[in-house]
């Protein structure tokens, strides 16, 4: 059995998190971590009842002392970096599903990790349809090159361009150097600053964030007389666990860094 550790145990992801290690019959919830909710019931706090497991506060101790074979991280933008350097210290594989890390910061990780010989996984997206919609825009932008991406999420999301939508440009903008073909150039003048959104790979990505939303995107593509727009929807957080669970399994094959689901299925 797997013993696993979830870090940010008590939010909206981790909470899940902990629901489905629990769940699954060839793993072992280890505990969970949080800098909120300290000391009270992990159970309680995920909705399965009481487990007499208390909510830790130091992710480095917590691990020294329930010495866990895998965490997975779902806590925020500005923690994530320090997180895993402590995991991959203490030579534990991890699954980070937490946004925000740069490229050179997952470069970094993943040599400290072959470093330790650990394994670290990192993905923005843990949905099979997100994962898809990425796919096929790539195969998409092959022959449309011309693309925006809408990305839409709930009110409290701490950071943007969401982390999936940042992989998607970073992939459409390879696919589309790959195939030798460029999007038009963009002439319009901006009368108001961030009108025309943030650019990545000069791909222009525009943040929504309201009430009422999950994790939703959409990537337009524009055409001669025509336009296809590929859409997710994440409509529940449960839609992410079945990702999640499969890259605890796996992580463990993998030693270095392994960014994106699509390596695992
Ligand atoms: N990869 C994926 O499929 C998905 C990734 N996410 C990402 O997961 C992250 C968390 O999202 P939510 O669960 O919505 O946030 P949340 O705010 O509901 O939960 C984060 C939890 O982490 C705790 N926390 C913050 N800093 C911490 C630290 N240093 N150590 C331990 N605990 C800490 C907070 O107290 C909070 O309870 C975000 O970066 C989000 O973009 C969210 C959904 C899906
Ligand atoms: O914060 C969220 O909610 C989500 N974050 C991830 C991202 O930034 O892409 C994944 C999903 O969109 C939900």
């Amino acid at each position: 059995m797997l013993k696993v550790l979830v870090n940010g145990a008590d939010g909206r992801m981790g909470s899940q998190a902990v629901k489905a290690v629990y769940e699954d019959k060839d793993l072992e919830l280890a505990g969970g971590v949080s800098i909120t909710h300290i000391g009270e019931d992990l159970g309680e706090i995920a909705g399965i009842g009481t487990l007499h497991m208390p909510v830790r506060d130091n992710l480095g101790k917590t691990i020294d002392d329930v010495k866990p074979d895998v965490v997975v991280d779902f806590t925020s933008p500005r923690a994530i970096f320090d997180n895993a350097k402590t995991v991959i210290e203490h030579g534990v594989n991890m699954v980070v599903g937490t946004t925000g890390l740069t490229a050179e910061q997952r470069d970094e990780l993943g040599k400290m990790a072959l470093a330790e010989g650990t394994c670290i996984f990192i993905a923005p997206n843990f949905g099979l349809g997100a994962v898809l919609m990425m796919k096929i825009s790539t195969e998409v932008a092959k022959y449309l090159p011309d693309v925006e991406i809408i990305e839409m999420h709930h009110n409290n999301k701490l950071d943007a361009p969401s982390g999936t939508s940042i992989m998607t440009a970073n992939m459409i903008a390879a696919a589309r150097k790959e195939a030798g073909i460029e999007p038009a150039p963009d002439k319009t003048h901006e009368s108001l600053e961030g009108a025309r959104g943030t650019k990545v790979d000069g791909i222009p990505i525009h943040s929504v964030r309201l009430p009422g939303y999950v994790a939703h995107q959409q990537v337009l593509f524009g055409g001669y007389g025509e336009y296809l727009t590929i859409r997710h929807d994440s409509i529940d957080r449960k839609s992410f666990m079945p990702g999640v669970i499969l890259a605890v399994k796996k992580v463990g094959s993998h030693p270095g860094l392994t960014f994106g689901l699509e390596n695992f299925l």
